[in-house]
């Protein structure tokens, strides 16, 4: 039974104003459909809270375990530094502990360069035991109930943090 609203809290959109923001959407290419409906919910999200769509760059990467690697690259590539990150994969537990280590090595990475750069860079990880679970978190549900995208959260994430970063 539950008693509370699960899930995320989203400030009112007019606290969040994304203007002038730079972001980079960092994405996997495994579990693409998976993945490209997570990257058009963040991507769509940034643009509602008024980033512009030239200040967003999107680059893609094999998986999620270079996801760290290429966030911090393309942190110190960049001039003036982007305003946020927003690394975005799937992972979907296979059957043997790949997704296990993936998943730790990559959570830990990511966080990593965030306070290393001193940019904000938002988890867009999914970490799912199923295709389905997959699914439901990028609004691609099989049922009734298609699920809530995940993206969205995390496009909020990222202008939230980046205003808070900016002071
Ligand atoms: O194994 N499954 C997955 C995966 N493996 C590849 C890994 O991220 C990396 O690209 C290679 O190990 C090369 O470094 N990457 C994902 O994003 N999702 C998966 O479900």
């Amino acid at each position: 039974v539950q008693h509370f609203e699960k899930g995320l809290v989203p400030l009112d959109a007019g606290a969040l104003n994304g203007s002038g923001l730079r972001v980079l959407i960092v994405h996997t290419r495994w579990n693409l459909p998976i993945v490209e409906a997570l990257l058009e919910g963040a991507r769509s999200t940034l643009t509602s809270l008024n980033v512009s769509a030239s200040d967003i760059t999107i680059k893609s990467v094999p998986g999620s375990y270079e996801l760290p690697f290429a966030a911090q690259s393309l942190i110190r590539q960049s001039s003036p530094k982007y305003d946020a990150v927003i690394c975005i994969g799937v992972l979907i537990k296979g059957s043997t502990m790949h997704f296990e280590y993936i998943a730790d090595a990559t959570s830990q990475g990511i966080m990593r360069v965030g306070l290393d750069e001193g940019v904000p860079v938002v988890f867009g990880v999914l970490t799912c035991l199923t295709e389905d679970q997959a699914l439901e978190r990028a609004a691609l549900g099989k049922g009734a109930d298609k699920g809530h995208n995940h993206g969205v959260d995390w496009g909020q994430a990222a202008v939230e943090m980046a205003l808070l970063n900016k002071g």
